[in-house]
Formats: structure tokens, C-alpha cells, sequence
């Protein structure tokens, strides 16, 4: 197995994978990104189009096989099947966990310092799939892009209501699932206050779920279809860090282990182990992907939406392979 450095390989073409590559392309930030579809038309119309935006740069931009995607730094996993319209939820999963095991066994072998991205839904079966595939890959290299748009959400909204900026906000997260996501609204903090002390916050909290559940992406999807700028930016952003990271560790081997202090908390679909469960959770990084998973204060109402979430996710799990 050869691991190609500065490779990053994108499986699914279509709008969301197309448009990271070419967020990737105005970044910078790969040597060679490999396009990777069932669809050989969507492949080479995506290859031909992006060739002219990566113009003048010295990233190789191809299409690419399964087996060359196993061996780059990171892939990025944007394929999915949609769900038909009167389709049981199981047996959608079923196609979906299908889509998944024909991937994984195209791809494979892997080695063993691939760190996989999973930006399509659901994207906490698709972790927990891909984990159990490759038992010998560390958990703490393959997530899912998790519930930080909500997040972002969840800050923006509070940095609007109380005139400050993000840096002022500590500790409040959306964790959970991206279709329902939870709101930690206990050990949110603004300016070093709880958000429970503070007035204006709790009178506005009960609009709050639907400004962080997915509301703006009902609200462009009713408009036109779906929507990907967002999720590509945070892909973008997410692959810059770790780039970060790795330079950085290139030159001090703690900061390749450790991580650098002040660095962003991201909210990925992970394995949690103290919940011994899949789901999004605040985590750090470092150059080999997850370094730390965020303890978090949880209220009683917080700890009991957790273990639903748990025990939905494990369902999927479960009734996604009662089919195949
Ligand atoms: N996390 C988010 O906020 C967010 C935002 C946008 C999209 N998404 C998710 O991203 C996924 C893709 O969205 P899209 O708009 O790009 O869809 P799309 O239909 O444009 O692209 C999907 C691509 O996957 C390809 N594909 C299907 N099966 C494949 C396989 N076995 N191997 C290789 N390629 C395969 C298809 O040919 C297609 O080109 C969806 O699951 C969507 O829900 C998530």
C-alpha cells in the first residue's frame, strides 16, 4: 500500500463533492484532488469544468478509482442514495448502509494514515459503517461533518441578541444528530455569564430550536433544492486545520501528537466513548484526526435528549443491516 501525501480524493462528484473541489482549488490546499463517481459522465464533466478553475495552479485535479482514493491522505465522502418517495425509513437505510459497504470494498485496502470525511446523510450510520469496516483504522480517523453549521447557528444567535462577538461566546454547542440536533444550553456561556442568568436569552430561547434545527436549510431547499455552499465551506475549513496541523507538527513532534492551544472546537459525528455511541459531539483536532472529545456539564433534560438520540442511531444501525 502506498500512501500519496497531499491527496485528497472525493467520492461523489456531484453538486456538494464539485464544489469542494473547487473550494479546495481557490484554497489551495491539496497537490492532487481525485474525483471519484459511479457516474463516468459526471466524473469527466466535473474533471473538464474544475481543470479551468485550477488553472495556473500546481494542484493535479483527475478522475480517480476507489483504489487510489484508499490511498490518499483524506477522503471525502459526499455520495449517497436519496430516499424514494413512499420508501420505508429502514429500507432506505439499508440502501444506504449498501452504498457504504460497496465503497468501503472498492476502496480497500486502505492505509493506515487515511483520515475519511463523511459529509453525506445520515452521516452518523455512515461513521459507525465505516468504523466497524476497517476495525484496524483509529475511530479517531474517521468523522462526519456533524452538526457545526447548527452550532454556528446557535452562536450567531446568541452574539446577535447580546451585541457581542463570537469570541465572547464559551461552550454552546448543538450536539446530537444534523436532522435533530440538541441545543447545550446549560453550560452556554456569554461574556463569562451562564445563558441561563441572562433575561433576554431565556425569554427568546423557545425560537431558538427552529432557527438552529435545520431551519435555513428548509428555508433554501423549498427555493432550490438543496443546499452546499455551507457544508463546502466547512469541509474547506475543517481540511485547512488539519493542513495546519500537520505543518505544524512537521516541525515539533509534540504538536503533532498534542495539537496547538487556542485552536477551534469543531462538532463532528464521532465515536463518543463515554456514551459508547455515535453521534455529533464537540472534539479538537490534530493532525491525526480527533485529539480530544469535549467533557460537557449536561443538564438532567440535555443527558435524557442524549440517550434518545443514542438509542435512535443504534436502531438505524441495527435495522440497516436486518436487510442487506
Ligand atoms: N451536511 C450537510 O449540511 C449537507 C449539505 C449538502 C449536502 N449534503 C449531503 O451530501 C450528499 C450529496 O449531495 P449532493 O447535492 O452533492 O448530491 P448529488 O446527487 O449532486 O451528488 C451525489 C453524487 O454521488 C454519486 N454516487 C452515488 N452513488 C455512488 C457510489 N456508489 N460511488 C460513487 N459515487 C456515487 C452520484 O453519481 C452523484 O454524482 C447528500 O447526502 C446530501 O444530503 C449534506
Amino acid at each position: 500500500m502506498v500512501h500519496y501525501p497531499g491527496r485528497v480524493s472525493i467520492i461523489g462528484a456531484g453538486t456538494l463533492g464539485g464544489t469542494i473541489a473547487y473550494s479546495l482549488i481557490m484554497e489551495d490546499l491539496a497537490k492532487e484532488i481525485l474525483l471519484v463517481d459511479m457516474s463516468s459522465n459526471i466524473v469527466q464533466g466535473q474533471v473538464l469544468d474544475l481543470a479551468e478553475a485550477s488553472e495556473g495552479t500546481n494542484i493535479v485535479l483527475r478522475a480517480g478509482t476507489f483504489k487510489e482514493a484508499g490511498q490518499s491522505s483524506l477522503v471525502i465522502i459526499t455520495a449517497d442514495v436519496e430516499p424514494y418517495d413512499d420508501e420505508e425509513r429502514n429500507e432506505w437505510l439499508t440502501r444506504s448502509r449498501r452504498l457504504f459497504l460497496g465503497i468501503m470494498s472498492s476502496m480497500s485496502p486502505i492505509h493506515d494514515d487515511i483520515l475519511i470525511l463523511v459529509a453525506s446523510e445520515p452521516a452518523d450510520l455512515y461513521v459507525h459503517v465505516l468504523a466497524d469496516y476497517f476495525p484496524r483504522l483509529s475511530p479517531k480517523r474517521v468523522f462526519g461533518i456533524g452538526t457545526t453549521m447548527a452550532t454556528f447557528r446557535f452562536q450567531t444567535w446568541l452574539t446577535e441578541l447580546t451585541d457581542t462577538n463570537i469570541n465572547d461566546i464559551k461552550d454552546a454547542y448543538c450536539i446530537g444528530t444534523q436532522s435533530d440536533p440538541i441545543i447545550v444550553w446549560s453550560c452556554a456561556k456569554v461574556q463569562d455569564s451562564p445563558v441561563t442568568f441572562i433575561p433576554l436569552l431565556v425569554s427568546q430561547k423557545p425560537a431558538l430550536d427552529t432557527i438552529v434545527s435545520n431551519h435555513r436549510y428548509h428555508l433554501i431547499r423549498k427555493r432550490k433544492g438543496r443546499a452546499w455552499y455551507g457544508v463546502a465551506a466547512t469541509v474547506t475549513r475543517l481540511i485547512k486545520e488539519f493542513l495546519n496541523l500537520q505543518k505544524k507538527g512537521k516541525g515539533r513532534a509534540s504538536d503533532q501528537v498534542t495539537g496547538t492551544s487556542n485552536q477551534r472546537t469543531w462538532v463532528l459525528s464521532v465515536y463518543v466513548p463515554h456514551l459508547e455511541a455515535y453521534m455529533s459531539w464537540p472534539v479538537k483536532l490534530n493532525s491525526q484526526g480527533i485529539k480530544e472529545i469535549i467533557h460537557l456539564p449536561l443538564s438532567t433534560d440535555e443527558l435524557e435528549k442524549i440517550n434518545k438520540v443514542k438509542e435512535l442511531n443504534q436502531y438505524d444501525f441495527q435495522t440497516s443491516a436486518q436487510l442487506l
